[in-house]
């Protein structure tokens, strides 16, 4: 939104650091942590600054989103949305909604780890006409002293006793299989050589994987070895987008104070690789009606809205919560950029993300809140948290946890440039966000990182 009155308080937020040393010289007996909530905070806001007083912690604010869904009607205490069977083709990126049961042994029956003869009993064999090849029924038994060609996969005949690989053997004029020798030894023929017996697997009814498993390529796999056609899988919840701000445009280059609406192209593929079905990506103009019109419509379980969180005269994301008599759950957090993100229950199985405008700021709201939310939803596993040393100092605010964009180079993470909160340069070249607690870090001093889906290469990643 292009309202002046919001633009006076934005730049300022590059100055925290700044404006906050002065705040603790005007204050000399106030330490960082006891801010109190009605002051001129550092990032310049008014006292009256309606989110500030009820500013929640970053890490707060992420549990409170990762419990926001388990109030819903869908997935009761766990929160997750109801499982439904889909077709193993659909499953993958999905999470299992109940344990991977074996339905058959595997391998279901004896089979030949390699081509060669299954042999009875010491040799020289008798080799039959026939040999067996894979996906043919069962042959006959062999007695002792005979064998028979087969194929790596093949069905074992009853009564063999080993398989010799087709380049540790060779037949006579006769027709008779002897074992070769490799530099004057005779290879081995052990009892069950290269025999993988039935169920050496797993066992009709043994869990492969346990419930919550995310569905990886290889999950397929083992499932549709183990005899799946579907699997039963927590959906990807739906989330729309609404776009808010007369000065965005959709193409072009910026004039006449109209700006690239970067937040569009951003948010559907980055709640995708979070795992959303992103059901809708709508402009809605700088107008109160539209916006509750927009809401009041949606079904989806997440509403992702950006921009209009703050104070400003076209800001209508606050009074039209209000307006649907919504449930705030986050009203701003105390992380930088960010902090006027909210989070709302605006229906009993809706929640949502209300995203500053700000395009960095945006980021940090979706990793903040967006993320546990869709998280629970879609039964999804938590990522692993982890540190790395920080190459560089960064500068930390007085009273609020920074994300910082960073690039990792082995075991370091390297603050990246241009961080501000309407910028996307640092996090178009980052690998992660640091997290940075209140006061800044020293060279070398470790700090949590946040991936981008993308960085990790994992099966979240699911753009399309
Ligand atoms: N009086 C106050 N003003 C502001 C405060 C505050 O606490 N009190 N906070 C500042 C901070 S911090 C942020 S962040 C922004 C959040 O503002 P909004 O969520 O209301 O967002 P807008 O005002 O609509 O836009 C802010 C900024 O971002 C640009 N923008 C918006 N949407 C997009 C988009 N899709 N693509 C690219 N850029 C976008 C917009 O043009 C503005 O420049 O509020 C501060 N003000
Ligand atoms: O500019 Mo605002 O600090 O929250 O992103």
């Amino acid at each position: 939104m292009t309202a002046h009155a919001t633009r006076a308080d934005e730049d300022a937020d590059d100055l925290d650091v700044e404006e906050a040393l002065a705040l603790v010289k005007e204050n000399p007996g106030r330490t960082p942590g006891d801010h109190a909530p009605n002051d001129r905070s550092p990032g310049g806001e008014r006292p009256d600054a309606p989110h500030r007083h009820r500013a929640t912690d970053w890490t707060e604010a992420r549990a409170v989103a990762e419990r926001a869904a388990r109030h819903g009607r869908g997935g009761g205490r766990a929160g997750y949305l109801t499982p439904v069977a889909v077709p193993l083709a659909s499953a993958l990126g999905l999470t299992l909604a109940a344990p991977l049961m074996a339905l058959t042994d595997l391998p279901s029956f004896d089979t030949s780890a390699m081509d060669g003869w299954a042999v009875s009993g010491p040799g020289p064999w008798d080799v039959r006409d026939e040999g067996v090849l894979a996906g043919h029924a069962e042959h006959a038994p062999l007695t002792d002293g005979e064998a028979v060609r087969i194929a790596t996969g093949a069905r074992i005949p009853p009564d063999t006793t080993a398989v010799l690989r087709s380049e540790h053997g060779r037949t006579d004029a006769t027709g008779r299989l002897h074992v070769t020798a490799d530099a004057g030894a005779p290879h081995t023929v052990t009892h069950g050589q290269d025999i993988r017996p039935r169920g050496q697997e797993c066992r009709s009814g043994d869990q492969l994987l346990p419930v919550g498993t995310l569905v990886t390529p290889a999950v397929l796999g083992m499932a549709a070895a183990a005899g799946y056609d579907t699997l039963s899988t927590v959906p990807r919840p739906r989330a729309d987008v609404f776009v808010l701000g007369d000065e965005l445009l959709s193409e072009g280059l910026p004039h006449d104070g109209l700006i690239r609406d970067a937040l569009g192209p951003m948010l559907p593929p980055w709640l995708r690789a979070l795992g959303a079905e992103v059901t809708a990506v709508r402009r809605v103009g700088d107008d109160e009606d539209a916006l509750y019109e927009a809401l009041t419509a949606s079904d989806a379980e997440v509403v992702v809205t950006t921009g209009g969180t703050a104070a400003g005269p076209v800001d209508h994301v606050h009074p039209t919560l209000r307006r649907i008599g919504a449930d705030l759950l986050v009203d701003g957090v105390k992380v930088r950029p960010g902090h006027p993100m909210l989070l709302a229950r605006t229906k009993e199985d809706q929640h949502l993300v209300g995203l500053p405008g700000n395009p960095l700021a945006a980021v940090s709201g979706l990793l903040t809140l967006a993320e546990p939310l869709l998280r629970t939803l879609g039964a999804r596993p938590a990522p692993e948290p982890y540190a790395l040393p920080l190459r560089d100092a960064v500068q930390g605010h007085p009273y609020d946890t920074r994300l910082v964009p960073v690039s990792l180079r082995g075991d370091l993470a390297l603050p990246l440039l241009y961080n501000g909160p309407a910028m996307l340069r640092g996090i178009a070249a980052a690998d992660a966000l640091a997290v940075v607690p209140p006061g800044g870090t020293r060279p070398g001093q470790e700090a949590e990182l946040l991936d981008l889906p993308w960085a990790t290469g994992g099966i979240g990643v699911c753009f399309t």
